[in-house]
């Protein structure tokens, strides 16, 4: 890339402004779900105001050496919401469009989902703005352990803990691990989890967090005696998260009509071949890149991403849009990519009934008053997400007793955990005539509030100096 072009990329001070109230929305969004929640939760009000700013933010700039010789400086984040309940923890996105108020959020989000989950941990995040598609597999491993270079101090096995998010994976979670041990000088599984088996990482964490959500279903299920051959799901994005809840839906006979990547979708009445779908998704056009993998909307004639049987096994599926996937006559329709998709603008054209949220903060305020209005169950992201950071847990607990569990016994304590907080939220919304989000938050208030109570009135305590150097 020319000089000229490099800086052109550079965002002038007006676009910066406005950046940054475009960076605030996202967060006041997601926090203004706290008041409404709070009547429904026995939290004071001192405990809630602290939820309101996140606990400390550092932002660094990673110089990046690239294959052909160039520099690129990439800018990144690492947000730390609340550590009351237990050191904070949540994943790493790599994204073209992260910026600091999506992080806060989903610091935020992560701060209330471990709580729900009730296990001990605070939440935070992290991001860098980059598209990773666009590297090589050699510059996407010095940018993720340039970026563990520059946040070593700022997270830690026993005060703040990361792990996979949007565009990372295992393979880059090792790489981190690795670097954070090398910058230690000693072997460090437990300050990242995600990781891949070998170097720690717990079996049953890749498929965690589509299993969780797929326990919230199985619980919808028995409450509503649904038969699964009868209902029909569309599935928004079909990386980590989408594809297994997909997978295990498809397994137990419901019918996947739709799924969708950022380049579209496919949608077939019968229902779609699910596992085939990500056997082709997984296999890369070139070994050497790490994200340049298959659309689902490869091949629209048979719904799966390749085209190797015969449009009569298994009729023809269409290639539609994501904007259309969200609007299609499904019973349960599941957001598993990226925030704001349901929105007051499109709110009204959604037919599906229920809505499992497991991306991370798909439905805007605005959207949750036309949902509500007309009736539709949102099992929220703070609930129907947290599988993948409740098996983190396991991970992490297991680094540190140097003994590792069965994949039966993840799934079972997986199950446990996920099935008692759903019927709990579940039971709140009907006692107080509540939505679940509400009812989610409330309980996971509940928690948060009892822990900042039990501290005590020296809110001035921290145990790591506060970092706050942005603008
Ligand atoms: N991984 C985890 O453990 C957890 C993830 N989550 C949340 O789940 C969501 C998905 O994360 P995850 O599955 O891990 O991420 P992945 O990177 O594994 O997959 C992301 C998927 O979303 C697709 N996508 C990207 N942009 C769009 C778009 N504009 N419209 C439709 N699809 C799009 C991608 O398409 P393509 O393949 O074409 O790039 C890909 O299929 C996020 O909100 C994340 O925060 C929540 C809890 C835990
Ligand atoms: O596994 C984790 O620690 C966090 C996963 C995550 O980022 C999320 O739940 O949004």
């Amino acid at each position: 890339m020319g000089s000229t072009s490099r800086l052109s990329q550079r965002t002038t001070e007006k676009e910066t402004t406005m950046s940054h109230q475009a960076d605030e929305e996202i967060f006041q969004n997601a926090i203004g779900r706290l008041d409404q929640a709070a009547e429904f939760s026995s939290i004071g009000p001192e405990a809630l105001e602290r939820l309101r700013y996140p606990k400390s933010m550092l932002q660094v700039s990673i110089p990046l050496r690239m294959d052909d010789g160039s520099l690129r400086v990439f800018q990144g984040y690492r947000v730390r919401h609340d550590d009351t309940r237990g050191p904070t923890k949540g994943g790493i996105r790599f994204h073209p469009d992260v910026h600091l108020g999506e992080v806060k959020a989903l610091a935020f989000w992560m701060t209330c989902k471990c709580a729900v989950a009730g296990i001990p941990f605070g939440g935070g995040k992290g991001g860098i703005i980059v598209n990773p598609k666009e590297l090589s597999r050699l510059e996407l491993e010095r940018l993720s352990r340039g970026f563990i270079q520059r946040v070593a101090d700022f997270i830690g096995p026993e005060t703040d803990i990361p792990a996979p998010d949007v565009y990372t994976n295992a393979m880059i979670m090792g790489w981190m691990m690795d670097e954070y041990s090398n910058i230690q000088r000693r072997r460090t599984p437990t300050v990242i989890t995600g990781k891949p088996i070998p170097l720690g990482g717990s079996l049953g964490r890749d498929d965690a967090t589509g299993r969780g959500a797929y326990y919230c279903i199985k619980e919808l299920e028995r409450l509503k005696s649904w038969s699964p051959t009868e209902v029909r799901v569309a599935v928004q994005g079909f990386g980590n998260a989408g594809q297994h809840v997909a997978r295990l839906l498809h397994a137990d006979g419901y019918r996947i009509v739709a799924i969708s990547d950022s380049r579209g979708g496919v949608y077939r009445e019968e229902g779609l071949d699910i596992p085939r779908a990500i056997e082709l998704k997984q296999q890369r056009q070139d070994m050497s890149e790490v994200y340049a993998s298959r659309s689902v909307c490869d091949c629209p004639e048979c719904g799966c991403v390749e085209c190797h049987c015969q449009p009569d096994d298994a009729g023809t599926g269409k290639v539609i849009t994501n904007k259309e996937l969200l609007e299609l006559d499904v019973d349960i329709l599941i957001p598993a990519a990226l925030e704001n998709q349901l929105t007051a603008e499109n709110a009204d054209r959604v037919i599906a009934p229920v809505i499992v949220e497991v991306a991370n903060g798909p439905t805007t305020t605005s959207a949750d008053e036309v949902f509500n209005a007309k009736g539709t169950l949102i099992v929220p992201d703070i609930l129907a997400n947290a599988g993948g950071v409740t098996v983190s847990y396991f991970e992490w607990t297991q680094n540190r007793a140097g003994y590792y569990w069965t994949v039966e016994e993840v799934h079972e304590r997986l199950s446990q955990i996920m099935k008692r907080e759903f019927n709990l939220i579940y039971e709140l919304m009907a006692a107080n005539q509540i939505d679940m989000r509400t009812a989610a938050y409330a309980h996971a208030l509940n928690r948060i509030g009892e822990a900042i109570e039990s501290q005590g009135t020296n809110t001035f305590f921290s145990t790591q100096p506060t970092v706050q150097p942005i603008s």
